[in-house]
């Protein structure tokens, strides 16, 4: 019986108006002093230490087979979010109702004693997450060979890596029928062969309506694992929606000197922007004609006429979510068939060119242009730009232009792809967005043969065949 959709069932985890406020002590004899002192003096109750509120009224509800990711800047609070909800810490105020079985993957080994060794902890860990004495001694083997260190299993968990920790916490978890599975950004110090395994064994939780909610600075696994993303800040959230949304308002917050203050009016302009439909399936769309981009600069500019006039373009794609644009300008962006002929829709290992126009309204140093393809889900399928390229492209004085054409093998099976291109410059190690383009241009791939998979890697097969044994 496939589990059922998350709107036929109940909320799984429900936060109402949750808050969690520390107290802040500058000098650590108060902090020590401070329940004697409350005890000597009611006046004295709440008057020393600051208070200082990691999460604030935090309310939302995640359904059954919900892979929720949340993303936010260091200590934006999403730790302290997923300690409330796996209840290894009290909100201040507010509900947390959980309806599962939690198993929860945060501070690492945090939940082993490191003075025992793997196999005692195992025992111990399993037995804390729910399992009977049986389940546990049935599941033991399964839970040893699934963490690939059988070598080490009675050695003292003070002794592994971190890796070997990770490798050893995930298998409990895999392996405690959890309905409910959160990690804290654990996966990261796993090797690629343990992280491989590991999206599997998730993306199988997943099929079997198990909820898993993850903390990640990496938006690109947010964005390959996840159907919905929470953006947090300062302990509030600031969004929910798709994680293709999400991660671009989170990069732009992140990368911006004005921090909060740029992304207001996107946060505005999303939450009144109606529900997207399955990004996943979009329906193809016929290839439109040219028409004129809207635009981030204000009328009043007087460089705006004359970026207007250039803005001729062949297509913009709805999901289109721009940024900067003050010093500069990326003013055109053409898809080109290998001859430059403007198309949209190409077959499978077809060179294009990506052409684009970048008008500086100041002078802009050391400049730096690249291009990133995604996929409907917002997963980057490529990316590039000219530092990667070690190229050193000249200054754009004030006034002047930069033509800048990517060329590139279409080698990805068929789909539908967004194009995305970025004027940036380094300032001391430190990225200056001049102007990105998110999701500017939409493509289609058609297929070339029936090959199979995501890249398009032309094999050729060569069969040898002994007409006699020996
Ligand atoms: N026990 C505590 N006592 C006092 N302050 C705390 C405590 N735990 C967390 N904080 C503070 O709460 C804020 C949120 O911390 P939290 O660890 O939840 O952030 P985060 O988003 O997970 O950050 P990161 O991405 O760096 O892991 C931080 O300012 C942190 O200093």
């Amino acid at each position: 019986m496939s589990p059922p959709s998350p709107s036929e069932s109940p909320p799984l985890i429900t936060l109402r108006g949750v808050t969690k406020t520390y107290t802040i002590w500058d000098d650590p004899t108060a902090r020590l002093m401070a329940p004697f002192r409350r005890l000597w003096s009611k006046s004295a109750r709440g008057t020393e230490g600051r208070q200082f509120t990691a999460v604030k009224a935090f309310s939302l509800e995640i359904a059954r087979g919900e892979c929720l990711g949340i993303i936010g800047r260091n200590g934006a609070g999403k730790s302290t979010l997923l300690q409330m909800i796996a209840g290894t810490v009290q909100p201040t105020s507010g509900t947390v109702q959980i309806n599962g079985r939690v198993a929860a993957l945060l501070e690492l080994g945090s939940g082993f004693n490191p003075d025992f060794t793997g196999r005692e902890n195992i025992l111990m860990n399993a037995s804390i997450l729910g399992l009977g004495r049986e389940e546990i001694a049935a599941r033991y083997d399964s839970i040893v060979e699934y963490s690939g260190i059988a070598e080490f299993i009675d050695q003292p968990v003070r002794t592994y890596s971190s890796g070997m920790t990770l490798r050893l916490a995930f298998a409990v978890c895999a392996h405690v029928d959890a309905d409910i599975l959160i990690i804290d950004e654990a996966l990261a110090v796993g090797d690629a062969r343990f992280q491989f395994k590991c999206h599997a064994t998730l993306e199988q939780m997943l099929k079997e309506g198990r909820t898993i909610i993850f903390v990640s600075h990496d938006t690109n696994a947010v964005k390959r694992m996840c159907r919905t993303a929470v953006l947090l800040e300062r302990g509030e959230m600031l969004l929910k929606g798709s994680p293709n949304d999400v991660t671009n308002i989170y990069t732009k917050l992140i990368t911006s000197p004005h921090g909060l203050e740029s992304i207001r009016e996107d946060l505005a302009a999303l939450q009144n922007k109606p529900p997207e439909s399955d990004e996943a399936n979009p329906a193809p769309t016929p290839t439109p004609a040219p028409q004129l981009l809207s635009s981030s600069l204000s009328a009043e500019n007087p460089g705006t006429r004359l970026l207007a006039e250039e803005r001729t373009h062949q297509q913009i794609s709805d999901k289109e979510y721009a940024y900067g644009g003050e010093f500069g300008e990326i003013t055109s962006v053409v898809l080109a068939d290998h001859t430059g002929a403007p198309r949209l829709s190409f077959v499978t290992g077809q060179t294009i060119q990506v052409r684009i126009t970048c008008a500086a309204r100041q002078t802009v140093t050391a400049p730096i242009y690249a291009l990133t393809l995604k996929d409907v889900r917002g997963q980057e399928i490529y990316g590039t730009n000219t530092y990667f390229q070690n190229q050193n492209p000249p200054d754009v004085p004030a006034g002047g232009r930069a033509t800048v054409t990517f060329t590139l093998p279409l080698n990805i099976l068929p789909g539908v792809f967004f194009i995305s291109l970025g004027w940036v410059r380094l300032v001391n190690g430190e990225v200056v967005v001049i102007h990105r383009r998110y999701d500017v241009l939409r493509f289609d791939v058609m297929p070339r043969d029936k090959s199979f998979g995501l890249a398009w890697c032309p094999a050729t097969i060569e069969v040898h065949t002994a007409t006699t044994s020996g």
